[in-house]
């Protein structure tokens, strides 16, 4: 199919050369969750997240997504409750896409493929006083996955997309300012579904609590190929690839629970 070739077209990508997975990993990320086997806990929480968008300072192409960086040496844009026992500071948040709208999110339900899937990174500032510190750890991580469809523009998300023309090529960065990620999550955020996993790019560390929404947000297909039209490859380089297909292959369960909170 067309989706195995889109994943052979990712696995290509300079990002995934050498080792793939941590030796004997058994908690990796993305995975496909099976909806009616997750299980419904009632004593997880609602999720409160508190997002300044004064601490919104500049979005760049690293030559895999583009990331909104946040200023995370203070508390003012946090994440807690849910399943998480700790505070979380935002520090960024990027996307995952396809080269077209058939596939391009990490996570599936039911094998379900979305044309692309945001996510959310937090860090442990209770445990941990540095991002690069809590990535190493268990616990260290908080990331909310957002399901991201095909359909009426989305009015907050134009303001990143008018940004991106200018960090077209790996390695540019903008300012990026007053920006509030709030506006990109589901009116809902207190139906998900958690589990332990894993980044899906290097380090590829076990140190995440996914939080997964289960309602999405709709985007416009223009708004969509903006985030096409932006290259893996830097300006220098003397050919150009457009950056699509920057997910990771699903990852094996073994074994690990998927909780909801909703029945
Ligand atoms: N898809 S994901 O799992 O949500 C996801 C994440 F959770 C991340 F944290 C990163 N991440 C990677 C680094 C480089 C750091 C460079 C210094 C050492 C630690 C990694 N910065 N942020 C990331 F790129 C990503 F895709
Ligand atoms: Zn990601």
């Amino acid at each position: 199919r067309v989706r195995d070739a889109a994943e052979h077209v990712m696995k290509m990508h300079p990002m995934w050369q050498g080792p793939l997975a941590i030796p004997g990993g058994d908690r990796q990320s993305p995975i496909d969750i099976v909806v009616r086997k997750s299980i419904f806990d009632s004593e997880l929480k609602p999720l409160v997240s508190v997002y300044d968008p004064n601490t919104c300072q500049q979005i760049w192409n690293n030559g895999y997504s583009f990331l909104v960086e946040y200023d995370d040496t203070t508390d003012k844009s946090t994440l807690k409750g849910g399943p998480l026992q700790d505070n979380f500071r935002l520090c960024q948040f990027h996307f995952h896409w396809g080269e077209s709208n058939a596939w391009g999110s990490e996570h599936t339900l039911d094998r379900r493929l979305f044309p692309a899937e945001l996510h959310l990174v937090h860090w442990n500032s209770d445990k941990y006083s540095l991002f690069e510190e809590a990535v190493m750890e268990d616990n260290g991580l908080a990331v909310i996955g957002v399901f991201l469809k095909v359909g009426k523009r989305h009015e907050g998300l134009q303001k990143l997309v008018d940004a991106l023309p200018a960090i077209r090529h790996k390695g540019s960065v903008v300012e990026f300012t007053r920006f509030d990620p709030a506006c990109l999550l589901p009116s809902n955020i207190n139906d998900y579904w958690t589990y332990h996993g894993s980044l899906t790019t290097p380090p590829l560390t076990e140190s995440v609590t996914w939080i997964i929404m289960k309602h999405h947000i709709e985007v416009s297909h223009d708004q969509l190929a903006v985030f096409r039209s932006l290259l893996f490859t830097s300006a220098e380089e003397d050919v150009q690839k457009s950056m699509v297909n920057n997910f990771r292959v699903q990852q094996p369960l073994c074994g690990r629970a998927v909780r909801s909170s909703f029945s």
